[in-house]
């Protein structure tokens, strides 16, 4: 048991999850499934399509409850728990700002917004509508919302994904500069490696469904040293490493 106010990272251990198609036919999709990230630590669940991600995500956002095995989130279970899912989920009714504030706690709701939305190049955006945003801008809105809410953790399902690749490198040159200024634990599903060794501390790096940890990969490098010649080396010591994954 981890003693009030002390870091405690988000520990997870999956014994079993199956699914029942249509058929009837059981599917397993994660077996034995255990890692930690580090309070602190923005960390990578990184594996190929169809191996269990979104179904380990959904389970540690409560939205799942029908499994085997415990998890503890960080903070001895702390409430402020926030999501960026890869649809960025605006209010269609209601502006960024109103839709960023929605998410506040009553203690938070009142709060200024004026740095974050600056970081996030949403200043001159707050008064419209999701109708009136690209999917790019949509999505900085959803980062914002995540991070004015202060998590104890924040979880993020591919949320660079239907963007072109500019877009895409921008908002996670964006993410990077909104962590940094506002840390938090963070875990991130992606099957892309470039974009995991980019963004991530350590890459949890998972098997084909059912999902389970191959191995952690620390990226161990400042991300202002990550350029493109950097990256393609993290990308063939990676595959040195893991010559089956993703
Ligand atoms: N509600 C469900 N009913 C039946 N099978 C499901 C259900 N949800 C997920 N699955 C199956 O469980 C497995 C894991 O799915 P999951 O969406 O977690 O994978 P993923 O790693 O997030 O994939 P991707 O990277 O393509 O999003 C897949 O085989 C999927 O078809």
């Amino acid at each position: 048991m981890q003693p009030a106010g002390v870091a405690a990272p988000l520990k997870v251990d999956i014994t079993e999850k199956t699914f029942r198609s249509a058929e009837g036919v059981t599917i397993v999709a994660l077996r034995g499934l255990s890692f930690e990230v580090r309070q602190g630590e923005f960390a990578c669940l990184l594996g190929p399509s169809g191996c269990g991600k979104t179904t380990t995500l959904r389970i540690l956002l409560g939205l799942d409850r029908r499994f085997a095995g415990s998890y503890q989130l960080p903070e001895g279970g702390s409430k402020r728990i926030a999501a960026v899912f890869q649809e960025p989920v605006l209010l269609p009714w209601r502006t960024v700002e109103q839709n960023v504030r929605l998410a506040l706690s009553p203690r938070l709701r009142g709060k200024d917004l004026d740095s974050l939305f600056e970081i996030l190049g949403l200043s001159a955006m707050r008064s419209l509508y999701p109708s009136e945003l690209s999917l790019g801008l949509a999505r900085r809105a959803a980062l914002a919302r995540a991070f004015a809410t202060e998590p104890a953790i924040l979880f993020l399902d591919e949320p660079f994904t239907s963007l072109d690749e500019r877009t895409a490198d921008r908002l996670r040159r964006l993410l990077m500069t909104v962590w940094a200024a506002r840390p938090t634990t963070a875990l991130m599903v992606t099957h892309n490696l470039r974009e995991a060794l980019l963004l991530a501390d350590r890459i949890i790096v998972l098997s084909p469904r059912p999902a389970q940890v191959l191995g952690i990969f620390d990226v161990g490098l400042s991300r202002h040293s990550r350029d493109t010649p950097a990256l393609d080396n993290l990308v063939s010591d990676f595959h040195k490493r893991y010559p089956d994954a993703v």
